[in-house]
């Protein structure tokens, strides 16, 4: 399922989508019984629709490359520098199977995965079977500008950003793909892209 986010409050070739209602935001929150995952390229947006989503919905938020820092006592960039990356891939499995525990109620929150953690097999399936996955998309241009931003991204400092961006996506996106919903997130403020995340859950569960 796709669903184009756009601006004031979104559209889809024209069309605009309406913004969430209090009182639809109050019953979709009530019928979200697991957790729900956000996967796709870094700099798409994750960590910050992710919180904004969490305040929307009531809901615990948790970023799994915080939780991975946090379990490692150490930034990402050192866990890179240090151990290399299949170490933190070790590591980043280990922490999303804790946070998605076994997709029950009392695992409702919001995730924002890493960029590379849904290219995993046994962390995609795990999403999949247990969470709300949503696959959140963005052309190559916005997401150069978002990771221009900051500089914690080790994968980015081996060569030209935009070419790994760009090969990456390429090799991911039959991975994100498999995700239950897919959202596009242009360049619109991170409430439109909230927005389309809500009503795309709310029709698809
Ligand atoms: N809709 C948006 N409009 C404008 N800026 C945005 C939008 N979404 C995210 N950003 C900005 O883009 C940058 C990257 O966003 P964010 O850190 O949320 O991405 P991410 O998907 O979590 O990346 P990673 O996989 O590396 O953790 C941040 O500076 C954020 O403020
Ligand atoms: O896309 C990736 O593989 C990554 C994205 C970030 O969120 C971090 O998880 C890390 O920098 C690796
Ligand atoms: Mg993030």
């Amino acid at each position: 399922m796709e669903h184009e986010a756009s601006p004031s409050p979104g559209s889809s070739l024209g069309q605009p989508t309406p913004a969430i209602t209090p009182v639809e935001l109050m019953r979709l929150a009530r019928r979200i019984d697991r957790p729900i995952v956000l996967v796709g390229m870094m700099g798409v947006g994750k960590t910050t629709v992710g919180r904004r989503l969490a305040t929307m919905l009531d809901l615990p938020f948790v970023d799994a490359d915080e939780e991975i820092e946090r379990a490692a006592q150490m930034a990402i960039p050192e866990i890179f520098a240090q151990f290399g990356e299949p170490y933190f891939r070790d590591g980043e499995r280990r922490v999303i199977a804790r946070l998605v525990g076994d997709g029950s109620g009392r695992d409702r929150k919001i995730l924002a995965t890493g960029g590379g953690a849904f290219v995993d097999p046994d962390t995609r399936q795990l999403i999949l079977d247990k969470a709300i996955s949503v696959w959140l998309d963005s052309d190559i241009d916005t997401l150069v500008e978002r990771v221009g931003r900051k500089d914690n991204r080790p994968l980015l400092k081996q060569g030209d950003p935009r070419e790994i961006l760009s090969r990456l996506r390429e090799e991911r996106r039959p991975h994100y793909a498999q995700a239950a919903i897919h959202v596009v997130s242009g360049q619109h403020p991170h409430a439109v892209t909230a927005n389309k995340i809500l009503k795309a859950i709310d029709s698809w569960l």
